[in-house]
C-alpha cells in the first residue's frame, strides 16, 4: 500500500508533484484536449488548499516527435482550472527553477518545464540511479516531499517518476489512488471477466489477449477493429485484398500467435461474425462467409455487435480497449457507439487506452464505472503488471 495525501502534513511544505497531463496538440501549440489537467485539479487543489507550495513536474511528447512541447500552455489552462496562483517558468531543475521554488508563497503553483527536455529524462534507471540524475538530485534540495500523480506515465521508470522516493517522503495523489484502486485488483473484479481490444495495435492486443487468457484475469476476449479483423485473417478467412494488407502492415510477427490463440482457447476468444464496408459512399454490411470483398472492412457489422452485447449482459466485468472501427467517420462508429454504450450495462466497465477515451468525448459516449486518465500504463495493470511508479512509491513506505 503507498501512502497517500492522507497521510501528508501539507502546510508549508514545498511539495514536488509529478503529473501526467501530456495532451494532444493543435498545429499550433495549443491544447487539444484537457482531460488529462482536469484530472490533476482534486491533487493540486487540496494541496494548495492545505497551504502547500506546489512545483508542478510533467512531460509532453517525446523527443522529436510533433507534441514535443514547452508547458506554457498547460500552465495557462491550469491557472484557469484552479482557484490558486499558477505560474509558469521555462526552466525544470537550474538554479532560476529553484530560486523561483523558494520563493513561493503557501498555497500556490509553479509549472517547471517540460522534463524531457532533459536527457537523462528519456531514458529508464532504477530508483536509485535515478535518485541521483541531475533534476531529482538538485530539485531534491528545495523540496520537502514529492506527491507522484503521474498514473499514465506510472510504467515509465523515468528520474521524475522513481527518482524521488528514494530521496524525500513520497505520497500517491488521488489520481495515482483512484486509478490503482479501480485497475489494481482487476481479479478481485467480478467475473465473467470481459475484454474487448480493438483499435489499431495489433501486436501489442495480440500480447494481451494472450497474458489475459493464459492468466484467467480474462474469461472471453472479443476482437474488433483491425485487431478483430487481424484475428479473422490469422483464422484463414479471406477477408479480401486491402483488409488483409491493413492487417499485414499493423501486425508484424503476431499474427502467428493470434491463430495459435485461436486454436488453444477456441470458446474464449470470438472474431467478428460480419463487418461494415463503404460502397458508393454508404456503408454497407457483409457476413463473414460472404467475405472476400474489394473494398477494406472498416467497422463490425450489426450482428457482431448483438452478439457481443449478449456477452456483456452477463458479464461481471467490461475492460474495453481501442474503437471498433474507423468512428472518426460518422459511418463506421456504429460499433464503437453501440459496444461501448452496451457494455456499460454490465456489472463493472472499465475503459483505457488515451485514443478510446478522445473517441468517447468526440462519441459522447459515458456511465462507466471507471475511465482511465491511462493508455499504456492502464494496460499494464490490466495485464497483471507491477508498474515502476507504483514498486517506488511502494519501497519507501
Ligand atoms: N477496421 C479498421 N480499419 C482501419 N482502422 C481502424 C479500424 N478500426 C479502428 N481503426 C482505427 O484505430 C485507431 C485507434 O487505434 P489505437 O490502437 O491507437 O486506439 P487506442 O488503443 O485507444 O489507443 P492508445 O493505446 O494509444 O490509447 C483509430 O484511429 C481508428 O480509426
Ligand atoms: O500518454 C501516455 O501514455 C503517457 O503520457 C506516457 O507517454 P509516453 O508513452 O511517451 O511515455
Amino acid at each position: 500500500m503507498i501512502r497517500t495525501l492522507d497521510d501528508l502534513d501539507a502546510s508549508g511544505t514545498a511539495v514536488g508533484v509529478r503529473v501526467d497531463i501530456n495532451s494532444p496538440l493543435t498545429d499550433d501549440g495549443q491544447l487539444a484536449d484537457d482531460a488529462r489537467l482536469r484530472a490533476h485539479v482534486d491533487t493540486l487543489s487540496e494541496l494548495t488548499e492545505r497551504n502547500a507550495r506546489v512545483a508542478v513536474l510533467a512531460h509532453q511528447g517525446r523527443p522529436a516527435g510533433d507534441e514535443f512541447m514547452p508547458l506554457s500552455a498547460h500552465a495557462r489552462r491550469l491557472d484557469e482550472l484552479l482557484d490558486a496562483p499558477v505560474e509558469y517558468i521555462d526552466a525544470t531543475f537550474c538554479k532560476a527553477a529553484r530560486d523561483r521554488i523558494e520563493a513561493l508563497e503557501n498555497g500556490s503553483v509553479l509549472v517547471l518545464e517540460n522534463t524531457r527536455f532533459y536527457s537523462e529524462e528519456n531514458m529508464s534507471f532504477d530508483p536509485a540511479s535515478a535518485a541521483e540524475t541531475h533534476l531529482v538530485d538538485r530539485l531534491s534540495m528545495v523540496l520537502d516531499v514529492f506527491v507522484n500523480d503521474a498514473f499514465a506515465a506510472a510504467h515509465r521508470s523515468q528520474p521524475s517518476i522513481v527518482g524521488f522516493a528514494e530521496r524525500l517522503p513520497s505520497f500517491g495523489g488521488r489520481v495515482m489512488e483512484r486509478e490503482l484502486e479501480a485497475l489494481g485488483e482487476i481479479r478481485e473484479r467480478p467475473s465473467p471477466r470481459v475484454y474487448v481490444l480493438g483499435g489499431a495495435k495489433v501486436d501489442d492486443s495480440i500480447e494481451i489477449a494472450e497474458t489475459v487468457l493464459q492468466s484467467g484475469i480474462a474469461d472471453t476476449v472479443l476482437t474488433t477493429g483491425v485487431v478483430g479483423n487481424a484475428f479473422l485473417h490469422a483464422s484463414g478467412v479471406s477477408l479480401g485484398a486491402e483488409t488483409a494488407s491493413v492487417v499485414t502492415s499493423r501486425a508484424r510477427d503476431r499474427l502467428d500467435l493470434a491463430a495459435d490463440l485461436l486454436e488453444r482457447y477456441p470458446e474464449r476468444i470470438q472474431t467478428p461474425v460480419d463487418v461494415a464496408v463503404e460502397r458508393d459512399g454508404e456503408r454497407v454490411e457483409h457476413s463473414i462467409e460472404s467475405l472476400p470483398v474489394e473494398q477494406p472492412a472498416l467497422d463490425v457489422g450489426q450482428e457482431t455487435i448483438d452478439a457481443y452485447t449478449e456477452v456483456f449482459e452477463a458479464a461481471g466485468t467490461v475492460v474495453l480497449n481501442g474503437p471498433a472501427g474507423v468512428f472518426e467517420d460518422e459511418r463506421f462508429a456504429v460499433g464503437t457507439t453501440e459496444l461501448y454504450s452496451g457494455a456499460t450495462d454490465a456489472g463493472f466497465s472499465i475503459v483505457g487506452g488515451g485514443d478510446t477515451a478522445a473517441a468517447l468525448r468526440q462519441l459522447g459516449l459515458s456511465g462507466f464505472d471507471h475511465v482511465s486518465t491511462g493508455g499504456g500504463a492502464a494496460l499494464a495493470l490490466l495485464t497483471g503488471e507491477q508498474l515502476p511508479a507504483v514498486t517506488a512509491l511502494d519501497s519507501k513506505t
